[in-house]
């Protein structure tokens, strides 16, 4: 096995930990002066402070270093993976890339592994996603995700290829379920972090999650999930962790817009892009995906909270 992580932010850093634990693993990051800090430091100071690297980690910013390795991990926040791949088609064109962001494009409204698909129609795509913070996972704590590919050999490939001591990998055919339920629990996290930044209650949470997963489900069976995928790791697990932790980024932005507080703009919340592109995705399909195109409401500073709230709350009754 060869695997080399693209992207060393939170998540392609600790994966690469992980691994690394297990068989050598090359991490690539953009910047040389971040491939050096790191070697210097033996740890990801700028994006994952406190996880020390283990010895078979090599760290490089040259992507020649890494386009022989057997897969590929591909760890850029969501709206940077085209112009990424774009950018180096030539090296990718034939890899075996696994895709590990959450979210839908923008310009496209398509998920990670489907832009990929459509940068590079020779790759092999696969998507690692399910409930699980960068942070634990480089602890060694335990934790499960979804390896999700439609070849089901190479699936169960990277199954084995991906699971180590901390990590237990569940193998679905099923991509586009995976990718909306990645995507999509962010949105609801969002939702969630602002109800309870407002003070507006823990059922109130858990209506929101329950209305948030039934869009999940509305937008994936609309382009062909299957429903299962959906009630497992990749949609209700990840939805369960991120709608309920001050540890997650989208959560957080939620609280923020709760307290009418501002929020950092260089963090990575997937969330935010990820509603607008749903909410004009699901007008395109005649979806009706209420929380989601609340949540853009919020961000664009169209409706308060309190007129938020009551705007769901005194939609027309309906049959559950
Ligand atoms: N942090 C976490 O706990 C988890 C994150 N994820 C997903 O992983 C993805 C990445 O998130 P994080 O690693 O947390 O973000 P991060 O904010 O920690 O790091 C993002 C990294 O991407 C790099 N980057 C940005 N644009 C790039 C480009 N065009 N080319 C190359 N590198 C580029 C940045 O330099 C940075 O190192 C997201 O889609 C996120 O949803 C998934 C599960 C857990
Ligand atoms: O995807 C994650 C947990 O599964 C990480 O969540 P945040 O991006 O909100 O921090």
């Amino acid at each position: 096995m060869s695997v080399a992580v693209l992207g060393a932010g939170a998540f392609g850093t600790a994966l690469a930990i992980s691994l690394a634990k297990k068989a050598p693993v090359t991490l690539w990051c953009r910047s040389e002066d971040h491939a050096n800090d790191m070697r210097i430091n033996h740890e990801n100071t700028r994006r994952l402070a406190g996880a020390p690297f283990p010895d078979a980690l090599a760290i490089t910013s040259a992507l020649d270093d890494v386009q022989d390795h057997e897969t590929l991990l591909l760890a850029v926040p969501m709206q940077q993976i085209r112009r990424f791949l774009e950018e180096n088609q030539t090296r990718l064109r034939q890899a075996r890339i696994v895709a590990c962001c959450k979210g839908i494009e923008l310009d496209t409204g398509l998920g990670p592994a489907s832009v990929i698909q459509d940068v590079l129609p020779h790759a092999s795509v696969s998507l690692l996603t399910g409930p699980s913070f960068a942070a634990d996972i480089a602890r060694g704590l335990p934790t499960a995700l979804t390896l999700a590919c439609a070849d089901r050999e190479q699936g169960t490939a990277h199954q084995t290829e991906l699971s180590t001591d901390n990590l237990r990998l569940y193998r679905t055919t099923d991509l586009i379920g995976a990718e909306i339920g990645g995507a999509l629990k962010n949105v609801i996290a969002i939702a969630c972090g602002a109800v309870i930044g407002a003070k507006l209650g823990n059922s109130a949470r858990a209506a929101l999650m329950t209305r948030g997963y039934a869009e999940m489900q509305r937008l994936a069976l609309a382009r062909g999930a299957q429903p299962e995928t959906l009630a497992g790791l990749s949609g209700f697990g990840d939805l369960a962790l991120t709608c309920t932790s001050e540890q997650s980024r989208n959560f957080r932005l939620g609280l923020s817009l709760g307290r009418g507080e501002e929020f950092d703009p260089s963090v990575t919340v997937e969330g935010a892009a990820t509603a607008r592109a749903t909410a004009k995705a699901a007008a395109i399909a005649g979806l009706d995906m209420p929380i989601t195109q609340t949540v853009t409401n919020l961000l664009d500073r169209r409706l308060t909270i309190a007129e938020a709230a009551d705007q769901l709350h005194k939609r027309p009754l309906k049959e559950e």
